[in-house]
């Protein structure tokens, strides 16, 4: 390696030596390149989120980048105003950003009408609140509350859910997906917030969503509950093949998902993977779990404060472009 204090300019050194066609190529193949998330199901590119309130400009979403591909279940994690229910609100069409670019399912959360705004909350999102009470109406069962948006949805839907006969099956499948067929004909007050938040998860379903947005579903319940709201989240993902995004403070919760992504200042900051890797030896299968950092689409990273205080970088670091990695040294200017 390279002595870093040795470097005079190291944010040239990658295009250093290439000649002025060489660049010229590069420029091209980037243009001719896939667009940004065209794979995904949800993509946010560069979205800000600015709210003023009593002059105070709020700066919610600064840029945040987050690809989602379809028949993912993942968390979402941050620190408390980190921008997270932000971007809840907004992948839900509840809110409109102020900057960048978002889509879910081809739908663009910018620049949809009134009309198509509605059937995109009716027809391709369906979301769970942490307030059990927000999602369901206290004055029907939970085959009321279920079979509700069907009928909101009516000629509009598809052909086979228009009888009542296929509502009611429907609603008795999401019901017993979900664990919760006793409670068919009970009011929110007579089950426990458990049973009501998993009737909920089979409200949200009922359309048929291609994402289910979840903003701390597990925050009113006590663990053993969280795990069983959890197990419905997997099941309506594994069964149904509904891509899932779940807000959580809750470790087990953010532990037992594949991808987990932490938004710090109201950008994507951190990742971690997990895969199931099996021992060639012994054949055991375990849970590898790796945390990577966000490289944003104009190259920004954002370090670790431990990382950074550990070695007192501040303001400024020093770059040197290895084959294999970049290194990043304090400056001792
Ligand atoms: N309607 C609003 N008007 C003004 N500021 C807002 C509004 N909504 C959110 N904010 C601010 O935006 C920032 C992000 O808030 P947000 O609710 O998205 O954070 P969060 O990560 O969900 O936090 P928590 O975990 O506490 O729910 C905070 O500083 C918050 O005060």
């Amino acid at each position: 390696m390279t002595d870093p204090t040795t470097t005079t300019s190291t944010t040239t050194a990658a295009s250093s030596g290439a000649t002025l066609e060489q660049l010229e190529e590069r420029v091209t193949a980037r243009r001719g390149g896939p667009e940004y998330g065209h794979d995904a199901l949800i993509t946010c590119d560069r979205l800000v989120r600015i709210f003023s309130a009593d002059g105070v400009e709020v700066q919610a979403l600064q840029g945040l980048d987050l690809l989602v591909r379809g028949g993912e279940l993942m968390a979402l994690v941050g620190a408390s105003g980190s921008g997270k229910s932000t971007l809840m609100n907004i992948l839900a069409g509840l809110d409109v950003p102020t900057a960048g670019a978002a889509s879910v399912a081809g739908f663009d959360l910018l620049s949809m009408g009134a009309k198509e705004r509605l059937s995109y909350r009716r027809d391709v999102v369906g979301f769970v609140w942490q307030q059990t009470a927000r999602n369901l109406l206290p004055y029907l069962t939970a085959a009321q509350n279920v079979a509700l948006p069907l009928q909101l949805r009516g000629r509009d839907g598809p052909r086979e859910m228009r009888g009542r006969a296929a509502k009611t099956a429907r609603v008795e499948l999401l019901l017993g997906l979900m664990g919760v067929a006793e409670c068919r004909d009970r009011r929110p007050h007579q089950m426990s917030g458990g049973q009501q938040q998993r009737v909920a998860i089979a409200v949200a379903l009922a359309n048929e969503p291609s994402v289910l947005l979840a903003d701390e579903p597990t925050g009113e319940l006590d663990s053993h509950t969280a795990e069983q709201i959890f197990a419905a989240f997997r099941r309506a993902n594994e069964e149904l093949g509904t891509t899932v995004v779940i807000v959580t403070h809750d470790q087990t919760v953010a532990s037992e998902v594949r991808r987990t992504v932490a938004i710090r200042d109201g950008r994507t900051s951190t990742e971690i993977l997990r895969r199931t890797e099996v021992d060639s030896a012994t054949g055991q299968e375990s849970l590898v779990a790796r945390e990577y950092a966000m490289l944003d689409r104009a190259g920004r990273l954002q370090l670790p404060a431990e990382y950074t205080e550990a070695l007192g970088m501040r303001d400024r670091v020093m770059l040197e472009l290895e084959r294999d990695h970049i290194g990043v040294w304090p400056d001792d200017t």
